[in-house]
């Protein structure tokens, strides 16, 4: 039974049949091994000789035992059953084969196995380059073409002249060290800007960091800009703190309402400025960060100087670059192209009618463009209609024309006029800065005491 298979390949003993059969298997492209139930090769094709580089004569008749004692073919011999597909990888040749492995039958008794196997070296590698430049072609689809990348400035809405004039000069610093000073009055966008500059400087990758100082009360000030050491003082966190100028290293420290620093801080934040170097509170390491400055603030800080309440040589280190934004009403042909914009933030498809447009352009906005999103998301919400009326507007937008005073002789008291004034002028910014208190006194440019003081005269 055995020597069946065996006699196939004698040459001097081939029928014309086997010598048919064995000229095919000869021409094959595909490696061809088939052994007999004693795992004894019996052949090999030419390819297998050319793909393996090993002769024929060297092959044939010898024990795939010990040639190979952990083919696959063996497996097959020992259970009768084909394997298909079966990849290997050849260290020694590197290479990489398939092959389908499947047992011969004679008489339904075993008599032997053959492999059939595919050089699929090249076909991997090309797999490989496929998947490869797949993965590339994927990557460069998710990023943007150069023009297509956002322009950091493409956020700050408005064609006005006075405006792109600004941006101009904010686009050039952004590129540079140079510390920024940012002005305008509340709601015009400073922080906007600032964010702007960082996004289109070098540092963008690193943070920008932002520090209201009118908002946090001046004892708390110093350890929130240079972080505290564990037990600078009760409550101080085990391990201390980082702060502000630590985080931004190797970005952005943004400073806003730089005007409302005591002078006691100035003088601290002069000096991690001047020498970038400062210290922990409770500490007494120097630290030192790599940062960039931009500062704003709404109030006038020459006049602050000539009072003594703003250093001087702070005010030369911070204001290298001076950016002033100019208020709303001085580019009302920005107003437009800001409603459409914030309309679009709330997805929402409404439009104004001519007249509420016109009242809408004809307002004052003292609380600039954050005053006029508010009154866009009210009027959002209370017109019932897609184009939005005059009536729909806030009443302080909508009253603004009427809102003059008819003085009479009834009613000329100077103090009492004064006083409801007041009073209206506070209503207003909170209303105009929907309750931010800290926005609201710096909208009324008093400070925290006088304006807690007005709060409780008026009963508001
Ligand atoms: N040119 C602009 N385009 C689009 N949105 C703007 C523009 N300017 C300001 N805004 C928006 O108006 C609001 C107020 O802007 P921002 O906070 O920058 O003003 P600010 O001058 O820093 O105010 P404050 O002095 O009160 O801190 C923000 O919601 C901001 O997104």
């Amino acid at each position: 039974m055995v020597s069946l298979l065996l006699d196939v390949f004698k040459q001097n003993e081939m029928n014309h049949d086997a010598k048919i059969m064995v000229g095919i298997l000869d021409s094959i492209e595909e490696c061809v091994l088939i052994i007999n139930c004693n795992l004894k090769i019996v052949y090999v094709n030419p390819a297998y000789a050319k793909i393996l580089k090993v002769p024929r004569n060297r092959v044939i008749g010898r024990s795939l035992k010990e040639i190979e004692p952990a083919a696959r073919i063996i497996d097959v011999i020992r259970t009768g059953e084909p394997i298909i597909n079966d990849p290997s990888h050849i260290k020694s040749l590197k290479l990489d084969v398939v092959a389908n492995m499947t047992p011969l039958y004679y008489d339904d008794s075993l008599i032997g196995a053959v492999a059939i196997f595919r050089n699929v070296t090249e076909i991997k590698k090309l797999n490989e380059e496929i998947f490869n430049l797949q993965e590339l072609t994927r990557s460069l689809q998710k990023q943007p073409f150069a023009s297509e990348l956002e322009d950091p400035f493409n956020k700050i809405i408005g064609n006005s002249k006075c405006l792109q004039e600004i941006l101009i000069i904010a686009n050039k610093s952004a590129k540079t060290n140079a510390n920024i000073l940012i002005r305008g009055e509340s709601g015009v966008g400073k922080e906007v800007l600032a964010q702007a500059i960082h996004d289109a400087s070098k540092r963008s990758e690193k943070p920008v960091i932002k520090v209201n100082c009118a908002a946090i009360p001046t004892e708390l000030l110093e350890s929130e800009l240079f972080g505290y050491e564990e037990g600078a003082f009760t409550g101080a966190k085990k391990g201390g703190k980082k702060g502000k100028f630590e985080l931004a290293d190797g970005g952005t420290l943004f400073l806003d309402e730089i005007g409302d620093m005591s002078p006691s801080m100035q003088a601290k934040v002069l000096r991690a400025i001047q020498f970038k170097k400062f210290e922990r509170v409770g500490g007494n390491n120097s630290r030192f960060s790599d940062i960039r400055i931009i500062t704003a603030t709404n109030r006038n800080l020459e006049k602050m100087m000539e009072a003594g309440t703003f250093r001087e040589d702070l005010y030369f280190r911070i204001n290298v670059i001076s950016l002033d934004l100019p208020p709303l009403r001085k580019r009302r042909g920005d107003i437009p192209s800001l409603i459409t914009m914030f309309l679009k933030q709330l997805n929402s498809d409404k439009t104004l009618s001519a007249e509420a447009l016109e009242q809408m352009m004809s307002y004052s906005w003292p609380g600039n463009i954050r005053e006029l999103q508010n009154a866009i998301e009210h009027t959002n919400i209370i017109s019932t209609n897609n184009i939005i009326q005059l009536e729909d507007l806030p009443k302080y937008v909508k009253d603004a024309k009427t809102s003059n005073y008819n003085l009479s002789e009834k009613n000329l008291n100077l103090s009492n006029l004064i006083q409801d004034v007041e009073k209206k002028a506070i209503i207003t910014a909170l209303q105009i800065t929907g309750n931010n208190r800290t926005k609201a006194m710096s909208l009324l440019g008093i400070s925290r005491r006088s304006f807690y003081e007005k709060l409780n005269k008026y009963n508001l």
